[in-house]
Protein backbone atom coordinates (compact mmCIF):
# COMPACT_ATOMS: atom_id res chain seq x y z
CA UNK A 1 0.00 0.00 0.00
CA UNK A 2 1.48 3.37 -0.63
CA UNK A 3 1.92 5.41 2.01
CA UNK A 4 1.75 8.92 3.04
CA UNK A 5 4.77 10.30 5.73
CA UNK A 6 2.44 12.34 7.78
CA UNK A 7 -1.34 12.00 7.48
CA UNK A 8 -3.26 14.63 8.96
CA UNK A 9 -5.13 11.72 11.28
CA UNK A 10 -4.20 8.05 12.22
CA UNK A 11 -4.52 5.17 9.90
CA UNK A 12 -6.32 1.97 11.78
CA UNK A 13 -6.06 -1.73 10.72
CA UNK A 14 -10.01 -2.80 10.81
CA UNK A 15 -8.51 -6.45 10.29
CA UNK A 16 -7.92 -7.36 14.22
CA UNK A 17 -12.12 -6.22 14.81
CA UNK A 18 -13.01 -8.83 12.02
CA UNK A 19 -10.95 -11.03 12.66
CA UNK A 20 -9.41 -11.25 16.04
CA UNK A 21 -10.44 -12.22 19.62
CA UNK A 22 -12.36 -9.95 22.04
CA UNK A 23 -9.39 -8.02 22.99
CA UNK A 24 -8.40 -7.38 19.81
CA UNK A 25 -11.14 -6.24 19.24
CA UNK A 26 -11.69 -3.80 21.90
CA UNK A 27 -7.75 -2.50 21.00
CA UNK A 28 -8.84 -1.57 17.87
CA UNK A 29 -12.49 0.33 19.11
CA UNK A 30 -10.53 1.75 21.31
CA UNK A 31 -7.90 3.28 18.58
CA UNK A 32 -11.25 4.21 16.97
CA UNK A 33 -13.22 5.83 19.19
CA UNK A 34 -9.70 7.82 20.40
CA UNK A 35 -8.83 9.12 16.98
CA UNK A 36 -12.65 10.07 16.47
CA UNK A 37 -12.89 11.68 19.78
CA UNK A 38 -9.71 13.57 18.57
CA UNK A 39 -9.87 14.32 15.22
CA UNK A 40 -13.61 13.16 14.18
CA UNK A 41 -11.61 11.33 10.96
CA UNK A 42 -9.71 8.37 10.68
CA UNK A 43 -8.22 6.21 7.63
CA UNK A 44 -9.15 2.67 8.07
CA UNK A 45 -7.47 -0.16 6.28
CA UNK A 46 -7.74 -3.83 6.05
CA UNK A 47 -11.31 -3.12 6.17
CA UNK A 48 -13.21 -6.08 4.01
CA UNK A 49 -13.69 -3.96 0.75
CA UNK A 50 -10.76 -5.14 -1.89
CA UNK A 51 -9.12 -2.83 -3.42
CA UNK A 52 -10.16 -4.48 -7.05
CA UNK A 53 -14.06 -3.56 -5.87
CA UNK A 54 -13.05 -0.52 -5.20
CA UNK A 55 -12.01 0.40 -9.01
CA UNK A 56 -14.77 -2.01 -9.95
CA UNK A 57 -16.69 1.00 -8.12
CA UNK A 58 -15.17 3.58 -9.13
CA UNK A 59 -15.52 2.65 -13.17
CA UNK A 60 -19.74 2.33 -12.95
CA UNK A 61 -19.10 5.80 -10.93
CA UNK A 62 -17.33 7.11 -14.06
CA UNK A 63 -19.75 5.10 -16.67
CA UNK A 64 -22.63 6.74 -14.85
CA UNK A 65 -21.94 10.20 -15.18
CA UNK A 66 -19.81 10.06 -18.45
CA UNK A 67 -21.21 7.77 -20.80
CA UNK A 68 -24.57 9.70 -20.25
CA UNK A 69 -25.47 12.66 -21.59
CA UNK A 70 -26.79 15.58 -19.20
CA UNK A 71 -30.30 15.58 -20.03
CA UNK A 72 -30.27 11.53 -19.87
CA UNK A 73 -29.17 11.93 -16.06
CA UNK A 74 -31.91 14.84 -15.86
CA UNK A 75 -34.42 12.26 -16.39
CA UNK A 76 -33.09 10.91 -12.51
CA UNK A 77 -33.22 14.12 -11.00
CA UNK A 78 -33.58 14.43 -7.02
CA UNK A 79 -36.85 15.89 -6.61
CA UNK A 80 -37.85 15.51 -2.90
CA UNK A 81 -35.53 16.49 0.37
CA UNK A 82 -37.83 13.99 2.28
CA UNK A 83 -36.50 10.80 -0.06
CA UNK A 84 -33.41 12.62 -1.85
CA UNK A 85 -32.81 9.66 -4.22
CA UNK A 86 -31.34 10.05 -7.86
CA UNK A 87 -28.78 12.59 -9.75
CA UNK A 88 -27.99 16.16 -8.60
CA UNK A 89 -26.32 18.19 -10.96
CA UNK A 90 -23.78 20.78 -10.91
CA UNK A 91 -24.90 23.94 -8.73
CA UNK A 92 -28.39 22.32 -7.33
CA UNK A 93 -26.73 21.42 -4.17
CA UNK A 94 -25.01 23.72 -1.60
CA UNK A 95 -24.57 23.49 2.26
CA UNK A 96 -22.89 27.13 2.18
CA UNK A 97 -25.25 29.29 4.15
CA UNK A 98 -23.27 32.38 2.27
CA UNK A 99 -24.72 31.11 -1.01
CA UNK A 100 -21.07 29.34 -2.07
CA UNK A 101 -20.30 27.20 -5.12
CA UNK A 102 -20.16 23.73 -5.40
CA UNK A 103 -18.70 22.58 -8.54
CA UNK A 104 -19.83 19.11 -8.67
CA UNK A 105 -22.74 16.39 -9.73
CA UNK A 106 -23.72 13.52 -7.78
CA UNK A 107 -26.06 10.41 -7.80
CA UNK A 108 -27.53 9.15 -4.53
CA UNK A 109 -28.84 5.11 -3.66
CA UNK A 110 -30.53 4.07 -1.25
CA UNK A 111 -31.69 1.14 0.85
CA UNK A 112 -35.23 0.49 -0.15
CA UNK A 113 -36.29 2.31 -3.02
CA UNK A 114 -34.53 3.54 -5.72
CA UNK A 115 -37.15 4.65 -8.21
CA UNK A 116 -34.55 6.97 -9.81
CA UNK A 117 -32.17 4.50 -10.67
CA UNK A 118 -31.16 4.65 -14.22
CA UNK A 119 -31.02 0.72 -14.92
CA UNK A 120 -31.98 -1.05 -16.51
CA UNK A 121 -31.12 1.70 -19.46
CA UNK A 122 -27.42 2.47 -18.60
CA UNK A 123 -24.88 -0.43 -19.26
CA UNK A 124 -22.95 -2.75 -16.84
CA UNK A 125 -26.23 -3.59 -14.58
CA UNK A 126 -25.40 -0.33 -12.91
CA UNK A 127 -28.73 -0.78 -10.25
CA UNK A 128 -26.74 -4.13 -9.14
CA UNK A 129 -22.99 -2.71 -8.58
CA UNK A 130 -24.71 -0.24 -6.53
CA UNK A 131 -27.40 -2.21 -4.86
CA UNK A 132 -24.20 -4.60 -4.18
CA UNK A 133 -21.65 -1.83 -3.29
CA UNK A 134 -23.89 -0.67 -0.71
CA UNK A 135 -24.65 -3.52 0.77
CA UNK A 136 -20.84 -4.05 1.47
CA UNK A 137 -20.71 -0.37 3.05
CA UNK A 138 -23.10 -1.18 5.42
CA UNK A 139 -22.16 -4.43 6.24
CA UNK A 140 -18.75 -2.19 7.09
CA UNK A 141 -20.51 0.62 8.47
CA UNK A 142 -22.59 -1.52 11.05
CA UNK A 143 -18.92 -2.98 12.12
CA UNK A 144 -17.76 0.47 13.04
CA UNK A 145 -21.11 1.24 14.80
CA UNK A 146 -20.66 -1.95 17.06
CA UNK A 147 -16.89 -1.15 18.27
CA UNK A 148 -17.89 2.17 18.73
CA UNK A 149 -20.46 0.95 21.28
CA UNK A 150 -17.95 -1.74 22.80
CA UNK A 151 -15.92 1.51 24.01
CA UNK A 152 -19.22 3.97 24.46
CA UNK A 153 -20.28 2.33 27.96
CA UNK A 154 -23.43 1.08 25.86
CA UNK A 155 -25.35 -2.24 25.42
CA UNK A 156 -23.74 -4.36 22.46
CA UNK A 157 -27.08 -4.72 20.96
CA UNK A 158 -27.96 -0.66 21.62
CA UNK A 159 -27.40 -0.61 17.12
CA UNK A 160 -29.56 -3.51 16.57
CA UNK A 161 -32.66 -1.66 16.38
CA UNK A 162 -31.52 1.77 14.71
CA UNK A 163 -30.21 -0.07 12.21
CA UNK A 164 -32.77 -2.91 11.07
CA UNK A 165 -34.42 -0.31 9.69
CA UNK A 166 -31.54 2.10 8.61
CA UNK A 167 -32.03 4.15 5.46
CA UNK A 168 -27.88 5.01 4.43
CA UNK A 169 -26.85 6.67 1.68
CA UNK A 170 -24.52 5.80 -1.07
CA UNK A 171 -23.37 8.12 -3.06
CA UNK A 172 -21.28 8.38 -6.35
CA UNK A 173 -19.56 12.46 -6.60
CA UNK A 174 -17.89 13.33 -9.96
CA UNK A 175 -15.87 16.60 -9.47
CA UNK A 176 -15.80 17.91 -12.98
CA UNK A 177 -12.71 19.24 -14.83
CA UNK A 178 -12.95 23.30 -13.91
CA UNK A 179 -9.99 25.97 -14.68
CA UNK A 180 -8.00 26.67 -11.61
CA UNK A 181 -9.12 30.10 -11.32
CA UNK A 182 -12.54 29.27 -11.00
CA UNK A 183 -11.56 28.00 -7.54
CA UNK A 184 -9.50 30.88 -6.67
CA UNK A 185 -12.69 33.25 -7.05
CA UNK A 186 -14.34 33.74 -3.60
CA UNK A 187 -17.27 31.39 -2.58
CA UNK A 188 -16.29 28.40 -5.21
CA UNK A 189 -15.57 24.99 -4.02
CA UNK A 190 -15.66 21.51 -5.32
CA UNK A 191 -18.03 21.19 -2.28
CA UNK A 192 -18.02 23.67 0.47
CA UNK A 193 -17.25 23.30 4.01
CA UNK A 194 -19.29 21.44 5.85
CA UNK A 195 -19.67 18.53 8.75
CA UNK A 196 -21.96 15.56 7.47
CA UNK A 197 -25.19 15.41 9.33
CA UNK A 198 -26.74 11.24 10.00
CA UNK A 199 -24.07 9.22 12.16
CA UNK A 200 -20.91 8.82 10.52
CA UNK A 201 -19.64 8.54 6.85
CA UNK A 202 -17.36 6.20 4.93
CA UNK A 203 -15.66 7.60 2.25
CA UNK A 204 -13.35 6.28 -1.01
CA UNK A 205 -11.31 8.73 -3.15
CA UNK A 206 -9.49 8.30 -6.41
CA UNK A 207 -6.06 9.32 -6.31
CA UNK A 208 -6.47 13.20 -7.58
CA UNK A 209 -6.71 14.65 -4.06
CA UNK A 210 -8.39 17.93 -2.53
CA UNK A 211 -10.25 16.75 0.35
CA UNK A 212 -8.91 18.97 3.31
CA UNK A 213 -10.58 18.42 7.04
CA UNK A 214 -10.50 20.35 10.20
CA UNK A 215 -8.67 17.84 12.33
CA UNK A 216 -8.14 20.32 15.29
CA UNK A 217 -11.55 22.03 14.90
CA UNK A 218 -9.65 25.52 14.89
CA UNK A 219 -10.67 26.12 11.02
CA UNK A 220 -7.00 25.25 9.60
CA UNK A 221 -7.85 22.79 7.00
CA UNK A 222 -4.95 19.87 6.40
CA UNK A 223 -4.92 17.60 3.27
CA UNK A 224 -6.48 14.21 3.73
CA UNK A 225 -4.44 12.59 1.08
CA UNK A 226 -5.77 9.48 -1.12
CA UNK A 227 -3.93 6.43 0.28
CA UNK A 228 -4.54 3.47 -1.63
CA UNK A 229 -6.07 0.57 0.08
CA UNK A 230 -8.10 2.60 2.79
CA UNK A 231 -11.06 4.46 2.88
CA UNK A 232 -11.66 7.24 5.36
CA UNK A 233 -14.03 7.80 7.67
CA UNK A 234 -15.58 10.69 9.70
CA UNK A 235 -18.17 10.89 12.57
CA UNK A 236 -21.42 12.97 11.63
CA UNK A 237 -23.46 15.40 13.53
CA UNK A 238 -25.93 12.81 14.74
CA UNK A 239 -22.94 10.56 16.55
CA UNK A 240 -21.66 13.91 17.53
CA UNK A 241 -24.80 14.93 19.49
CA UNK A 242 -25.79 10.79 20.70
CA UNK A 243 -21.92 11.00 21.93
CA UNK A 244 -22.65 14.24 24.08
CA UNK A 245 -19.54 15.90 21.70
CA UNK A 246 -17.18 13.01 22.63
CA UNK A 247 -16.82 12.29 18.79
CA UNK A 248 -16.32 15.09 16.88
CA UNK A 249 -18.26 16.17 13.27
CA UNK A 250 -15.81 17.35 11.69
CA UNK A 251 -15.81 20.36 9.09
CA UNK A 252 -14.23 19.40 5.84
CA UNK A 253 -14.45 20.43 2.09
CA UNK A 254 -12.50 19.84 -1.03
CA UNK A 255 -10.83 22.13 -2.74
CA UNK A 256 -8.15 22.47 -5.67
CA UNK A 257 -6.09 18.70 -5.90
CA UNK A 258 -2.14 19.72 -5.39
CA UNK A 259 -1.11 19.21 -9.07
CA UNK A 260 2.62 20.08 -9.79
CA UNK A 261 2.95 23.86 -11.31
CA UNK A 262 4.50 22.85 -14.71
CA UNK A 263 1.03 20.61 -15.10
CA UNK A 264 -0.74 23.70 -13.85
CA UNK A 265 0.91 25.80 -16.26
CA UNK A 266 0.61 23.75 -18.90
CA UNK A 267 -3.33 23.18 -19.09
CA UNK A 268 -4.73 25.25 -16.80
CA UNK A 269 -7.38 22.86 -15.59
CA UNK A 270 -7.56 20.86 -12.52
CA UNK A 271 -8.15 17.31 -12.95
CA UNK A 272 -11.72 15.71 -12.59
CA UNK A 273 -12.33 13.88 -9.42
CA UNK A 274 -14.03 11.05 -8.60
CA UNK A 275 -15.37 9.93 -4.79
CA UNK A 276 -17.88 7.79 -3.35
CA UNK A 277 -19.38 8.57 0.36
CA UNK A 278 -21.66 6.27 1.96
CA UNK A 279 -24.00 8.54 4.32
CA UNK A 280 -24.96 6.38 7.76
CA UNK A 281 -28.35 7.34 8.69
CA UNK A 282 -30.28 5.27 11.03
CA UNK A 283 -33.98 4.70 11.26
CA UNK A 284 -35.71 7.55 10.52
CA UNK A 285 -37.59 6.60 13.88
CA UNK A 286 -34.66 7.14 15.98
CA UNK A 287 -34.80 9.34 18.78
CA UNK A 288 -30.74 10.75 18.70
CA UNK A 289 -31.07 11.49 22.85
CA UNK A 290 -26.56 12.51 24.06
CA UNK A 291 -25.80 9.47 25.91
CA UNK A 292 -24.30 10.89 29.42
CA UNK A 293 -22.72 9.08 32.35
CA UNK A 294 -23.75 9.81 35.52
CA UNK A 295 -23.75 13.64 36.71
CA UNK A 296 -23.01 14.75 32.86
CA UNK A 297 -25.35 17.70 31.69
CA UNK A 298 -26.50 16.57 28.26
CA UNK A 299 -25.62 19.45 25.27
CA UNK A 300 -28.69 18.88 22.95
CA UNK A 301 -32.21 18.48 23.08
CA UNK A 302 -33.21 14.68 21.54
CA UNK A 303 -33.75 14.69 18.04
CA UNK A 304 -35.92 12.94 15.83
CA UNK A 305 -33.13 11.37 13.14
CA UNK A 306 -35.67 11.27 10.12
CA UNK A 307 -36.69 15.29 10.53
CA UNK A 308 -33.58 16.30 11.31
CA UNK A 309 -32.18 14.78 7.90
CA UNK A 310 -35.33 16.13 5.77
CA UNK A 311 -34.85 19.53 7.70
CA UNK A 312 -30.86 19.19 6.33
CA UNK A 313 -31.47 17.81 3.69
CA UNK A 314 -34.16 20.55 2.43
CA UNK A 315 -31.63 23.61 3.82
CA UNK A 316 -28.70 22.20 1.36
CA UNK A 317 -30.99 22.61 -1.96
CA UNK A 318 -32.63 25.60 -1.03
CA UNK A 319 -29.58 27.31 -0.57
CA UNK A 320 -28.37 26.53 -4.24
CA UNK A 321 -27.72 29.38 -6.45
CA UNK A 322 -30.71 31.22 -8.19
CA UNK A 323 -28.82 30.26 -11.73
CA UNK A 324 -27.93 26.80 -10.38
CA UNK A 325 -29.54 25.24 -13.69
CA UNK A 326 -27.94 22.46 -14.55
CA UNK A 327 -24.33 23.55 -16.28
CA UNK A 328 -23.79 21.50 -19.30
CA UNK A 329 -19.88 20.25 -18.56
CA UNK A 330 -18.02 21.34 -21.54
CA UNK A 331 -19.20 24.63 -20.93
CA UNK A 332 -18.33 24.65 -17.27
CA UNK A 333 -14.76 23.44 -18.13
CA UNK A 334 -14.77 26.55 -20.69
CA UNK A 335 -15.93 28.80 -17.70
O1 LIG B 1 -15.56 14.10 -2.19
C1 LIG B 1 -15.12 14.10 -1.05
O2 LIG B 1 -13.97 13.75 -0.78
C2 LIG B 1 -16.00 14.59 0.09
C3 LIG B 1 -17.47 14.51 -0.18
C4 LIG B 1 -18.28 15.03 0.96
O3 LIG B 1 -17.77 15.56 1.90
C5 LIG B 1 -19.76 14.90 0.96
O4 LIG B 1 -20.34 14.52 -0.08
O5 LIG B 1 -20.37 15.17 2.01
FE1 LIG C 1 -19.08 15.58 3.60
Amino acid sequence: MAGISNPSFPIISFEPFLKGDFDAKVKVAQELYDAFHTYGWVYLKDFGISEEEIDEMFEHSKSFFEDQSLEDKMQYKVTSAAYSQGYTSNGAESSDPNGGRSWKECYEHRRFNNDLCPAPKTANDFREFADGFYNKCFNLASEVLQALSMVMGIPHNFWDDKLAKADPQLRLLRYMAIPAATLEKPGNYRINPHTDYGLCTLLFQDEVGGLEVDPFHTGEFRPATPIRGTCVINIADLLQRMSNDKLKSTRHRVMAPTISKEELARTGILPTRFSTAFFVHPDPATLITPITSEGEKAKYEPVNAGEWRTMITSRNYGYSLPDSKALNVATVAAA
